[in-house]
């Protein structure tokens, strides 16, 4: 294989002369690098840059996190050779892989007389480096190794929950229970009630603390009722406090939730509530205002799943699901959620846009795929929803019709009431910025989500107007990137080639108005979505950079309002999600 057709190909050297590329391919050296094997360690000096020609890396940062997959026709310790620092990552092959290699000295003295490289490298290295701060983040979440568990009532069982949550914690970890009986067995009777500050005794009581930290991944306090001297210091301990209260129970004030909600400044403080199956949860928002946490979690009394989902997302490995808006295009997302339920990859968490926050929606209340899929044919398919045309002085339609059908399928359940966090994204065109709908009304907050302007009216909240969320950010990875509970999985269905006149030479003022050669014709609906989102999909290459694994859905070309291509759309989306799945099933089992 050649260097020069390899580096032709290349995103990085677009528009360079002929002569650059010969002079750039003159200093290329071929480097196999096997399966399995590395190409170079993080600290290592950054000696020389290399151009993928066939195969796949893997870059993994010195805290263990997978940065990122190198794939062809990226390049290779940018970084070092421009920083002159020397190597933030190890690279290692995922599968044999063919590279060129350039010297330090002869790529830099290349990308100095080449400014239009130098520009394209430099975009590569701030990709990769913000990617590399959300990884950061992420690790932050998994240095998280020491939660406190204290009941917020005295009818509530502490120590059950932290029982579950080592159980949970220790299936893969090794993970410590520490209750006063425990400190006691190894300190002597007395020691886990020593008032905190107290001289000698303090210190071998922090020493043995260290101690069993260190031999241990995870340590799971259990403070009881946090209303004795030990409870206290087990709070102190604690990187993170889990407050078990009664979902369907007012929090009463007391000096405990006082105390924790001060805490909270310094120690994340999490709310898990109990929550029989098929029981509301009336009190979820005052728990949460009352303890000022950082986040909510449901477990069903005697469910393990539910623990796990939540140790999951508490150590940062809990999965995301970002689904992208796109109209029809959308339904690609059903065929995301059968692979992973045929893979046995749960989600943990989901959130979405316009298409995706509708589909999102009914994953978070607890649908099964199939069920997912009659729901959009009887909304989307089986009648017409958009056809209470109006005089367009605001909008095509009403939109009456579909926020009747929304109301039908998800009926007054609040955003915070679902068992999976949620969130949907819309657009505050007041304003021009997005709003994330993570609580309140799930039918209203689905449906402004997938108000498109000028087919739907804008909704009215708070004196601004309100619309489709894909105007500003139709694939939400960043919102689901600041929770920093786990991998990401992206499903992109954005509009990229949804309207074009093929065949066309023109300029043809009159093409649209005619049917195209394949009887087709493009719509206003396509038009209008097609400009309203044009924007926000500027931004989705760098949004895909949020995700472990990006998935361009293969719905190019389908348009936005062909709902009745639902089941190929399904099959299209399943089939490409089962190829690419694959790749980060190891990562979520592991
Ligand atoms: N997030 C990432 N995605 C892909 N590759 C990366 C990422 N972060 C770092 N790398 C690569 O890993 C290399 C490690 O050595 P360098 O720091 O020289 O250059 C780095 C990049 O080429």
């Amino acid at each position: 294989m050649e260097a020069r057709s390899t580096l032709a190909e290349c995103e990085l050297f677009l528009g360079l002369e002929p002569a650059a590329l010969d002079t750039l391919a003159a200093c290329a050296k071929a480097v196999t690098v096997r399966g399995g094997e590395t190409l170079f360690s993080a600290g290592d000096d950054s000696d020389a840059l290399y151009i993928v020609a066939t195969g796949r890396l893997r870059a993994v940062l010195p805290s263990g996190e997978v940065a990122g997959d190198i794939a062809r026709l990226e390049p290779i310790g940018e970084i070092g050779v421009l920083s002159g620092e020397v190597r933030g990552a190890s690279v290692h092959a995922l599968r044999d892989s063919l590279l060129w290699r350039f010297s330090s000295e002869a790529f830099y003295a290349f990308v100095l007389d080449h400014p239009a490289a130098l520009v394209a490298v430099a975009r590569v290295i701030v990709a990769r480096l913000r990617q590399n701060s959300r990884s950061a983040l992420l690790a932050k979440a998994r240095r998280t190794r020491t939660f406190a568990v204290v009941a917020a009532t005295p009818d509530l069982d502490a120590s059950a929950l932290a029982r579950s949550c080592q159980a949970a914690l220790g299936q893969r970890s090794r993970c410590l229970l520490i209750d006063a009986a425990r400190v006691d067995a190894a300190l002597g009777a007395g020691a886990s009630g020593l008032p905190p500050g107290q001289g000698a005794e303090e210190g071998r009581l922090m020493a043995w603390l260290n101690a069993v930290e260190a031999e241990h991944d995870y340590l799971v306090f259990d403070a009881g009722h946090g209303d004795a001297a030990w409870s206290l210091r087990a709070l102190r301990q604690a990187d993170r406090v889990l407050v078990l209260a009664d979902a369907n129970a007012q929090p009463a004030p007391s000096r405990m939730l006082e105390a924790l909600a001060r805490a909270s400044v310094r120690t994340p403080v999490d709310c898990v509530l109990l929550r029989p199956a098929g029981a509301a949860a009336i009190a979820t928002s005052a728990w949460c205002q009352a303890l000022h946490a950082s986040g909510h979690y449901y477990l069903r009394p005697g469910v393990e799943a539910d623990v796990h989902a939540l140790v999951r997302q508490l150590t940062g490995r809990g999965l995301g699901l970002v689904l992208g808006g796109g109209g029809a295009r959308g339904f690609a997302h059903i065929g995301l959620l059968r692979a992973l339920s045929e893979l046995q990859l749960p989600a943990d968490l989901i959130g979405g846009t316009s298409m995706g926050a509708f589909v999102s929606a009914l994953h978070a209340c607890g649908h099964d795929h199939a069920t997912i899929l009659q729901i959009t044919r009887d909304t989307f398919v089986s009648r017409n929803l958009l056809n209470d045309y109006m005089l367009p002085r605001v909008a095509l339609i009403g939109g009456r019709k579909l926020r009747k059908r929304l109301l039908e399928v998800f009926g007054d359940v609040q955003i915070e009431q679902l068992r999976m966090p949620y969130y949907c994204v819309s657009t505050n065109l007041t304003r021009g910025t997005a709003v994330v709908h993570d609580r309140g009304p799930l039918a209203a907050w689905v449906g402004t989500s997938m108000c498109i302007p000028g087919v739907a009216p804008p909704v009215a909240w708070r004196g601004d107007l309100l619309a489709d969320g894909a105007v500003v950010n139709s694939l939400p990875t960043d919102v689901m990137q600041n929770l920093a509970r786990g991998p990401i999985i992206a499903s992109d269905v954005s509009t990229e080639g949804s309207i074009a006149a093929p065949g066309v030479e023109g300029p043809d003022f009159e093409a649209v108005l005619r049917a195209g050669a394949d009887g087709r014709r493009v719509g206003l609906l396509d038009i209008l979505f097609r400009t309203s989102t044009l924007t926000s999909e500027s931004g989705v290459r760098r949004r895909a950079e949020c995700a472990d694994l990006y998935l361009r859905m293969p719905v190019g070309g389908i348009q936005t309002f062909d709902w009745k291509s639902l089941d190929a759309i399904v099959e299209k989306g399943y089939r490409h999600a089962m190829a690419r799945l694959p790749e980060i099933a190891e990562q979520l089992r592991g």
